[in-house]
């Protein structure tokens, strides 16, 4: 949802919960800390001569760059560099001292073809021209395809390469581009949904990519220990299915404020929008706000919402004093009591309620108002400000996906029974796998997400103790499900970091426990990692939006298990050997279509 003018321009979907980090914290060549996750995380390990240059004029020179932190989008976009130009040709170039002399200048234009999509969506691409073939450089363009000859204009250069607007696709790649599939009247200016002129199946294609990618760079495992990444699951809306953006706006520059105040004109009352409102997301590459009337990745009430937001702060336009980040979320209409606050005799008034609480839906803007959510049958109410995943259509899939994963047919002998679901936010895993298991403890940082978990709990239990609730949401394929189900599961939440989870579930039996882990971005910390190999539970389940530090997690978590197994741990809480992990599935799930981020879904089982 930002445009990034610094390092690795990262374009990312419209206000997006899934942001590539906005702040980037650069890590300096002498940052010893960032140095030690990455030895610790990477097979590749930077190689000293990386970090170490020959030329110590040129040394001096590039001390003064920061480095990528590790799985940063920036270090991300370094191995995408390092494997197009090729590994040996830049450490050539970083033995040599010349990793940072680009052969263009500000604002030259150049002709490029493109070698391969980034794990962010851009292309990386390489000069065309005989001249440029003696400096091995990237150069990083958005909206291009591989196979494509594109016209570029560099604004910015960096550690072997520059970042480019695209000025013209000199020659399409018409096996992947068809412009015509593009949906959105801003695409190329707008820096979300870099996708569109793609089929839905090359963007699932690429998705996969993405995790290959990232498990051979991230994961510190050799190849045999990684399963065959499975295709990712599409979403069942490609268009019209975002539950929440957040479009903004700039205040009027301060002398416009003032001169509104001296004229004294009713400042409340603007009729037409000034020159100078947007209100929006970001233009691609640029922090300035491009101007959005629709969005049509988002829900349909999102969009009416819209029309009448953007009229509102066109009219009040001279009242902000500062920026504002708006919220536009869509919701069961929360208005109807749920549930009801009389249950009729009659069956047929009870289900005429229930299908207008479970259809009707509005749009909520107010950061505080309470959002309210049907996933495959379970309500979930939390703050409009507190994380929920923004694409509902897809969670049906994700939530089965993981059950399955669980309990995988021809299992029914060691059937878990406990759950414990990690970064459990409003509650959606330990909620949507309740019915199958007799025990489950939910931990979560944000104390609001773990009040509104503990709500869902009681707000479900309610509605399944009315027979018309469950004659609405139960689908067929629910009912011919051949789980047995808990009919009085017990579940506690608590608020925490997670590691802290484990001083409350050691009575838990491990070979009959899941854990489910649900992190944000950046991942797990090494404490919490470390408290999962000590109790190793039957089965994990890794859900990420991170796919990179998923990777870094797992093979973390791999090499930890290892380390307790071949009893070389020096660490004394880390001694008993309690059996290893096999990877046994990757799968990219599409949250966010027309863009390129994937959730990816790790499965490891104790062998
Ligand atoms: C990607 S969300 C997943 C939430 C939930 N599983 C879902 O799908 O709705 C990650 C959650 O982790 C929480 N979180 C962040 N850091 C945490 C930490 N150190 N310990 C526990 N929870 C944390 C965030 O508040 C957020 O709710």
């Amino acid at each position: 949802m930002s445009a990034e003018p610094q390092a690795s321009r990262v374009r990312v979907a419209p206000d997006s919960d899934v942001e590539l980090a906005r702040s980037k914290k650069p890590r300096l060549a002498s940052d010893t800390t960032a140095e030690k996750v990455q030895d610790y995380t990477s097979p590749q390990t930077r190689p000293k001569s990386e970090l170490q240059s020959k030329k110590s004029k040129r040394k001096s020179k590039n001390k003064k760059f920061a480095l990528p932190e590790a799985c940063s989008p920036e270090d991300v976009l370094w191995h995408e560099i390092k494997s197009v130009l090729g590994p040996s040709v830049v450490g050539k170039a970083i033995e040599e001292g010349v990793e940072y002399e680009s052969p263009f200048s500000f604002h030259e234009e150049v002709e490029v073809v493109v070698k391969s999509l980034s794990p962010s969506g851009d292309a990386v691409a390489v000069a065309v021209e005989e001249r440029f073939s003696s400096t091995p450089w990237a150069i990083i363009v958005p909206l291009a395809l591989p196979g494509e000859v594109v016209r570029v204009k560099v604004y910015r250069n960096a550690r072997m390469h520059s970042v480019a607007d695209l000025v013209t696709v000199v020659t399409p790649n018409l096996d992947l581009r068809d412009d015509s599939r593009v949906q959105c009247r801003y695409f190329g200016r707008c820096a979300g949904c870099q996708y569109q002129m793609l089929s839905y199946d090359s963007q699932l294609t690429f998705k996969r990519d993405v995790i290959i990618k990232a498990y051979k760079n991230f994961s510190g495992l050799p190849e045999s220990s990684v399963p065959t990444i499975l295709p990712t699951i599409g979403s069942p809306l490609q268009y019209g299915y975002r539950t929440k953006i957040t479009p903004h706006f700039e205040a009027a520059p301060k002398s416009l404020l003032r001169k509104k105040q001296a004229e004294k004109t009713d400042k409340d009352e603007v009729t037409e929008q000034p020159d100078w409102l947007k209100i929006g997301f970001n233009i691609v590459g640029k922090r300035q706000v491009l101007d959005i009337e629709e969005c049509p990745i988002a829900t349909p009430v999102i969009n009416q919402a819209l029309t009448s937001e953007r009229a509102n702060i066109i009219r009040k336009a001279y009242t902000y004093k500062r920026g504002v980040s708006l919220i536009l979320r869509d919701s069961l209409d929360p208005t109807i009591s749920l549930p009801p606050e009389t249950v009729s005799s009659d069956s047929s008034q009870v289900e005429t309620y229930l299908s207008e609480a479970l259809d009707k839906h509005v749009c909520i803007t107010s950061h505080t108002a309470k959002i309210r959510e049907n996933v495959g049958g379970f309500l979930f109410e939390y703050p409009a400000s507190s994380f929920f995943q923004n694409n509902n259509s897809v969670l049906i899939p994700l939530t089965e996906y993981v059950k399955e994963a669980i309990f995988p047919s021809g299992s029914e002998k060691h059937r878990p029974t406990h759950l414990v679901d990690t970064y459990c936010g409003s509650g959606l895993f330990a909620i949507t796998l309740s019915p199958y298991f007799e025990t489950i403890s939910g931990i979560e940082l944000s104390t609001d997400s773990i009040r509104s978990a503990q709500h869902n709990v009681s707000l479900n239990k309610s509605l399944r103790a009315i027979p018309a609730f469950n004659n609405l949401v139960l689908s067929p394929s629910a009912t011919v499900s051949t789980l047995p189900t808990v009919s009085e599961p017990n579940i506690s939440f608590r608020s925490g970091t997670a590691s802290d989870i484990f001083s409350s579930v050691s009575s838990f039996p491990r070979h009959e426990t899941v854990i489910v882990i649900d992190p944000p971005r950046k991942g797990c910390d090494e404490e919490f990692i470390r408290q999962v190999v000590k109790f190793r539970p039957a089965v994990l389940v890794y859900v990420s939006c991170n796919v990179h530090t998923q990777a870094r997690d797992i093979g973390m978590l791999l090499k930890m298990v290892d380390e307790v197994e071949n009893n070389d741990s020096g660490d004394g809480e880390l001694k008993e050997k309690r059996g290893r992990y096999a990877l046994e599935s990757l799968r990219g799930f599409d949250l966010f279509p027309q863009t390129g981020h994937v959730e990816s879904v790790a499965v490891l089982r104790l062998v």
